[in-house]
């Protein structure tokens, strides 16, 4: 089988995203320590550790946002997707044309056909013609997700995306988005172990001292 487009090495060819060795300093002081990860297209790989581990600034070095101190990271060409637990959803817009912002002039029918049906699935079908402020919380979350995924990105970035979402709802959006990620690969940052589950296989387990380990997102619970 000819190796795919763009893929470096033939034996790589599944991986898109790859960190290896990346070390992080914050403020003089070490974050993270010599993390190693491979995410295939098409996975999602649960980012998960107590708070002030490093997953966020794991996430913003994916981003490019924040330059590694050490190792490298290669992401697939294409789109990025982000979708954090803070919406920034624009309050003017409603939600219809929030979800649809992404799209730019590619923006038509299908496009509106594909955003309506996303949000439905997403649990907040009807809320197409409302304003962000006329929303709960965990609903904006929703929609901001249904915006990260509507473009097809080749990567998407989730940090802590359904944090304020009630337990059913987030662990059928999880299962959601993973059915429309597509061929791409995702980081999906949570302190949920039921959500890590219904999004991923795997977990990227940052522990003190910045230390990384993959674990089965089963496995999460006990952890
Ligand atoms: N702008 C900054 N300048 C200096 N240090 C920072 C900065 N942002 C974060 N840090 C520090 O880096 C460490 C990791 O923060 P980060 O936000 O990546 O953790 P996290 O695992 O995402 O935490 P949480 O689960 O609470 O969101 C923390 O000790 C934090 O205080």
């Amino acid at each position: 089988m000819p190796a795919r487009e763009g893929s470096p090495k033939q034996q790589d060819a599944e991986t898109v995203l790859s960190l290896e060795r990346v070390s992080v300093e914050r403020g003089g002081r070490a974050v993270l320590s010599e993390v190693t990860a491979e995410v295939r297209g098409g996975e999602v790989l649960a980012v998960f550790g107590p708070s002030g581990a490093g997953k966020t600034s794991l996430l913003r070095v994916v981003a490019g946002l924040l330059a590694p101190s050490g190792g490298s990271v290669r992401t697939p060409p294409g789109r990025l997707g982000y979708a954090f637990a803070e919406h920034r959803l624009l309050p003017w817009r409603t939600v219809l044309q929030n979800v649809l912002i992404p799209l730019g002039r590619r923006e038509g029918r299908t496009a509106r056909e594909r955003a309506l049906s996303l949000l439905d699935e997403f649990g907040v079908g009807g809320t197409a013609d409302r304003r962000p402020a006329e929303l709960s919380g965990g609903m904006r979350q929703r929609v901001a997700l249904v915006r990260a995924l509507v473009v097809r990105p080749a990567l998407l970035l989730a940090d802590e995306p359904l944090s304020a979402v009630d337990r059913q709802a987030r662990r059928s959006a999880a299962a959601a988005a993973r059915r429309h990620l597509g061929g791409a690969a995702a980081l999906w940052v949570t302190h949920d172990p039921e959500e890590a589950a219904a999004v991923a296989e795997r977990a990227l387990l940052i522990g003190t001292g910045g230390r990384a380990r993959l674990v089965p997102t089963s496995r999460l619970g006990s952890a």
